[in-house]
């Protein structure tokens, strides 16, 4: 991409800036000293103990605590946030200066994903402010449904009146489901001709909603005639590759509807392989030098963020600065004071540290990339069409001449002129050619080219991989968000994310881009190899977390210790730690706007979260590190909620806040750590009606008031858990899974009363 630099008195067209935070550094440290000292005691009075386990034990949890608490600091020591100017872009380039970009959305299950939602996420990207013959949509259904093709098809003619609509008026939020959320009222101070127009637009809208809902309740009848007829007979696991080209006019995106060939025999790798096969189809079809990928459950919701990109990639000095440039996630209709704690808000300060480090992962969605970096090169290979050699393409890309011609033109960077090309409609046998699931066998796709293989978190690998090769990334925030999308909706979706991302996550560290060989072996900034350690840890973090967790419980039962006791010194330590790191996380909530329930809620999840999902992510990686379980990909439920507001949903309003429990093992963990609180608690508190009242501050102090409050803390934390014993149908937890916790959280206590007895 060349850079217009004929008048270097322009104003940038992105800036960085340098967020300040001083008083959190020093906080920080303090935090951080109080950690070593406390470490330190631990050493010194080791030998002093007459109970040696949960001394140690506490030692190695404290010891990882404080790595973590290190990798933090590293983090966030410095912050920054880049800011763009879409209109000065607008008057430096030419329209035709800008380049194409494809855009991937991608959808897995019409139940888990209604197709409401995912054509609200087209709708969006179909109606951004940029010149419409410079994209093109691909949608990608794993679930080859012809309900979600029929959707694409009606929305397709949807657009062609949406998009006109939304560019005429320069609607601000071009997802029709949450723009008609407005109510009629506020139209009134609009023309008449907008009025009429509006009501026609939401009476459009309402009949392609209904024909959706419609037709996904209507079974699929197969008739050899229609569209529809390659769906006929087939199943979603095991089908020929089918590509069809809805639009392909100039005054909308081109639009691509794919369902990559499948077969049980051959591995489809989730999401990774449905964007390798968008790669490769778009790579034939109409070969952008840009990409950008959207879930399903994301909308694009301020329409110049793909201007605000651009910013990014004309705005710096060399491509290599900006490899990819990453949206951030937010949410919509996030439940209120985030009871599940997974809406993302604690993430700020660390993303924003990230950005000044060597940049912000990939998180998987809403995200720019260059089409040359995800085809595995590196900031400085200069490669001339000519040198490029047919055979390591062959080696690279595969068999498919089309594809190896389009990517020679990548790589070499002579692609800027689009003119001459194809239509996508002819091109449909080479993309059916590079959608075939046995096409990658033999080439680079998923090791080095391409979404990376081997991690139920695609985004984590492939995103490290290119940091590691030198790339720098770029986090690009406007005003309003660029993308919108929705958290999981229920208790036991969120933990069903939090496993696949823990577990996605530490498989990271198994595989050839482990950050600590990046760093060594490549060009992974070490500090940002850290970033990666910290974020990939968080399934070790669970056991840690869970054996702490149990530890108060073991010494009030057995009547040991391991915090120092109330009329010792050094009780001051653990108590400063507490007072200041809760502190300082409610000045940082603070400063984000979050309420005091948020911040509680953010505190209490995090350690429910740890001890329930995360510790299952830990086991699944274990299992397969031994052979016995192979990642899988499970798809989060997504929720479509009709927000007409005076209907009776609002009785369920209250409600949606309120914890579920399935059958899943997951909170297993949850409730015996429950229980064995409890059990704690209420065996102290029996010892205390024991004893002579003359002794009972003697009594008091020598039950280690510290495992009492830890006690009370982890009860508070995991305070759902236990309303869920008590609740009936979905609202209470399941009696096979209580029986289970009860069966456990006996063995446990029967343990700590063998141990307490004396030998
Ligand atoms: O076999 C699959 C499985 C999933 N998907 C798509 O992947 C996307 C993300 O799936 P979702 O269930 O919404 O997962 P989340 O936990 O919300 O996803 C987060 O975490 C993933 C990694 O674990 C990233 O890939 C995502 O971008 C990121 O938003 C959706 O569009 C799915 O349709 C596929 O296309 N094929
Ligand atoms: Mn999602």
């Amino acid at each position: 991409m060349s850079i217009n630099t004929q008048h270097s008195t322009y104003l940038p067209l992105q800036e960085k800036i340098v967020l300040n935070n001083k008083t959190a550094r020093a906080i920080e440290l303090v935090i951080l000293s109080l950690l070593v000292s406390m470490l330190a005691y631990r050493v010194i009075f080791f030998k002093d103990q007459n109970h040696y386990l949960p001394w140690l034990l506490a030692l190695l949890c404290e010891s990882w605590f404080t790595f973590i608490w290190i990798l933090i600091i590293s983090i966030k020591w410095n912050q920054i946030s880049t800011k763009t100017y879409p209109d000065r872009l607008l008057k430096r380039l030419h329209e035709f200066e800008l380049p194409a970009v494809d855009i991937f959305v991608t959808t897995a299950d019409p139940i888990l994903e209604p197709s409401i939602i995912t054509m609200n996420t087209v709708l969006s990207l179909l109606a951004v402010d940029y010149p419409t013959h410079k994209l093109a949509l691909y949608l990608s259904d794993d679930g080859c449904s012809p309900h979600t093709l029929y959707s694409l098809i009606e929305t397709t003619k949807f657009a062609k009146l949406w998009v006109p609509f939304c560019k005429r008026y320069n609607v601000q939020v071009r997802a029709p489901f949450r723009y008609f959320t407005f109510k009629s009222t506020m139209l009134e101070k609009e023309s008449f001709e907008f009025q009429q127009e509006w009501k026609k637009m939401k009476n459009e809208y309402g009949n392609l909603y209904k024909n959706i809902e419609l037709a996904a309740q209507r079974p699929f009848k197969c008739d050899p005639n229609s569209d529809f007829a390659d769906f006929c007979d087939v199943h979603r696991s095991d089908h020929p590759a089918i590509i069809k080209v809805i639009s392909e006019s100039t005054d909308l995106p081109s639009v691509i509807y794919i369902s990559r060939e499948k077969n049980p025999k051959h591995p489809h790798h989730y999401k990774a392989g449905a964007m390798n096969v968008l790669a490769r189809v778009s790579g034939v079809m109409t070969n952008a030098p840009l990409m950008l990928n959207v879930d399903c459950d994301m909308y694009a919701n301020n329409p110049q963020v793909f201007l605000h990109a651009m910013c990014v990639v004309f705005g710096c000095k060399n491509d290599q600065d900006s490899g990819f440039v990453q949206f951030p996630q937010a949410f919509y209709d996030g439940l209120k004071d985030d009871p599940f704690g997974n809406q993302l808000a604690q993430y700020y300060y660390l993303m924003h540290g990230m950005a000044a480090i060597q940049g912000i992962f990939y998180f998987g969605s809403n995200c720019f990339h260059r089409r040359k970096v995800i085809y595995g090169s590196s900031p400085n290979d200069k490669i001339k069409t000519e040198t490029i050699r047919n055979e390591d393409l062959h080696r690279v890309f595969g068999k498919s001449f089309e594809l190896r011609e389009s990517a020679a033109k990548i790589l070499s960077g002579s692609n800027s002129k689009i003119e001459n090309q194809k239509s996508p409609s002819s091109l449909i046998e080479a993309a059916i050619h590079v959608a075939g699931c046995s096409y990658e066998y033999g080439t680079h796709w998923g090791k080095k080219v391409g979404w990376l293989y081997g991690s139920a978190a695609e985004d984590m690998l492939t995103g490290i991989s290119i940091l590691g090769r030198g790339w720098k990334s770029i986090m690009c925030s406007p005003e309003p968000p660029a993308f919108l999308g929705c958290a999981p909706p229920t208790y036991p979706s969120t933990l069903t994310q939090q496993k696949r991302w823990a577990s996605g996550l530490l498989e990271v560290f198994f595989t050839d881009q482990n950050p600590l060989l990046l760093t060594i072996k490549e060009n992974l900034w070490f500090r940002q190899a850290l970033v990666c350690v910290w974020i990939c840890s968080w399934g070790v973090r669970s056991v840690m977390e869970l054996c702490y967790a149990f530890l108060p419980a073991y010494c009030i039962i057995t009547g040991s210790h391991f915090l120092p006791k109330f009329n010792e010194l050094a009780f001051l330590i653990p108590m400063s730690i507490f007072i200041i790191y809760n502190g300082y996380v409610f000045w940082e909530c603070k400063r984000l706007g979050i309420s005091l329930r948020m911040w509680w809620n953010l505190q209490r999840m995090g350690r429910v979260t740890a001890m329930t999902a995360w510790l299952f992510g830990f086991l699944s990686v274990m299992l397969k590190l031994i052979g016995l379980s192979e990642s899988v990909f499970e798809v989060t439920q997504k929720e479509h909620k009709t927000n007409d507001g005076d209907d009776d949903s609002n009785n369920d309003d209250k409600n949606v806040t309120m914890f579920t429990y399935d059958k899943s093992p997951m909170i297993i963990p949850g409730v015996v750590v429950l229980l064995v609180n409890t059990t704690a608690l209420i065996n102290g508190v029996l010892r205390l009606l024991k004893v002579d009242y003359n002794e009972i501050w003697k009594e008091v102090l020598g039950l280690g008031l510290g495992e009492m409050f830890c006690s009370v803390c982890l009860l508070l934390c995991f305070w759902e858990f236990f309303k869920g014993l008590f609740r009936n149908g979905k609202y209470g937890i399941p009696s096979s899974t209580i029986w289970k916790s009860g069966v456990l959280a006996l063995f446990f206590v029967h343990v700590c009363r063998r141990s307490a007895k004396p030998l």
